[in-house]
């Protein structure tokens, strides 16, 4: 039996690990937790954000100051469980209010472990991070807390984001296949680094029979299904880290197989053609950030959640060992590679999110690229 904290004043503390504290409630459940904190800038979505894997071991700090309002439903939900590690609010909502709305945003915390804070001024907060960088955050409620320095010692202690090799922990362990909606016309084996639900649907909904393999999978399990296509997900953790998926990357891209990569599979691209990846000082994430298709010149609104990007020259075409490779998308706030394409084979990625179930969608058109370049294949 979980109880709701909604209502009640149980003090918690948020601790940065450079000695900032942030005092408030409990939220969700009542207890410690640690990981990176990091603020999202979604006015909206937060189902979405909460049980998107790539939040594993992030604390997640939401700028908009009202969450909550519409509940939790049965419906919006990206993978089966909330992955964020803690969570940061100002003010929750007292009473959710949606037609779709089951039970309530800190209910759903508490029953699932999730340690969070509200009462947290956190425009301060966010404005630490984007001067300091995203750092290690303990939330401590109930009799974990103590004196600020044991606290601040734990936090301390916790592990860093960079280095971390976590998409294993947090993808499928058995394959499992999405039906093509409608007439089937392709397959393609989706490598698991952190799959987004929505993901498979869209690319089901373009006909697509997805077959969905562990993180450990090797090239002969992506070519066991007999793929049209291949793709790589997104997920938690450092890229460097990723040597098994850049290799199996690899074998692809030496085949000329169809391939698209988003997020965790945009850096892994970025890595298999020989480029390095690197931690942005505090990232992108939220549902707002404008982007350039340089393919086309158009800007597009869109989802971002990523803390590392990929290190690869914006104005020069590069000869990789795959052919040649540019950047095909750059973020327009601060000019980091959000896309490669390669121009000798069929071969893309973005690093921030076409599938973007809370929106906006003015990306969805990739998916249609991705199925265009297997179109061509058959042809
Ligand atoms: N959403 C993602 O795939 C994130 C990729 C990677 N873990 C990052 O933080 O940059």
């Amino acid at each position: 039996m979980t109880t709701s904290t909604r209502g009640t004043k149980v003090p918690a503390v948020l601790v940065l690990e450079d000695g900032r504290i942030f005092r408030g409630r409990a939220y969700g459940a009542v207890g410690e937790t640690f990981g990176e904190a990091v603020f999202s800038t979604g006015m909206t979505g937060y189902q979405e954000t909460l049980t998107d894997p790539s939040y594993h071991r992030q604390v997640v700090v939401m700028t908009a100051p009202h969450v909550g309002n519409t509940g939790i439903n049965d419906e919006d939900p990206e993978s089966g469980r909330i992955w964020v590690s803690g969570y940061v609010v100002r003010d929750p909502a007292r009473v959710p209010s949606n037609w779709r709305s089951r039970r309530t945003l800190d209910d759903e915390l508490a029953a699932q472990g999730v340690v969070g804070i509200s009462g947290v001024d956190t425009r301060a907060l966010t404005r630490h991070l984007r001067e300091r960088g995203a750092m290690r955050v303990g939330i401590f409620s109930g009799e974990a807390v103590a004196d600020d320095a044991a606290l601040l010692a734990k936090v301390q202690a916790a592990p860093q984001m960079k280095g971390a090799d976590l998409a294993a922990e947090v993808a499928t362990k058995e394959p499992y296949v999405v039906p093509a909606i409608g007439e089937k016309k392709f397959t393609v084996a989706a490598v698991d680094l952190g799959i987004k639900g929505m993901t498979p649907h869209r690319m089901a909904e373009r006909g697509i029979e997805v077959h969905v393999l562990p993180a450990t999978a090797t090239a002969e399990d992506v070519y066991a299904v007999n793929p049209d296509g291949v793709f790589f997900s997104n997920g938690p953790g450092d890229p460097a880290t990723a040597d098994g998926p850049v290799s199996v990357m690899q074998a692809v891209l030496a085949r000329r197989t169809p391939l698209f990569g988003i997020c965790f599979g945009n850096q892994i691209l970025g890595r298999a053609l020989g480029f390095g990846t690197y931690k942005l000082k505090y990232g992108h994430r939220g549902i707002n950030q404008p982007v350039q298709d340089r393919t086309t010149g158009k800007v597009e609104v869109t989802a971002h959640n990523h803390g590392f990007a990929v290190d690869a020259p914006l104005d020069t075409v590069s000869d990789t060992p795959y052919g040649r490779a540019e950047v095909s998308h750059v973020c327009l706030n601060d000019n980091v590679v959000e896309g490669l394409q390669l121009l000798d084979q069929p071969a893309f990625s973005v690093q921030y999110h076409p599938e973007a179930a809370a929106g906006p969608h003015d990306a969805a058109y990739l998916f249609d690229r991705f199925v265009s370049l297997m179109e061509a294949e058959r042809a």
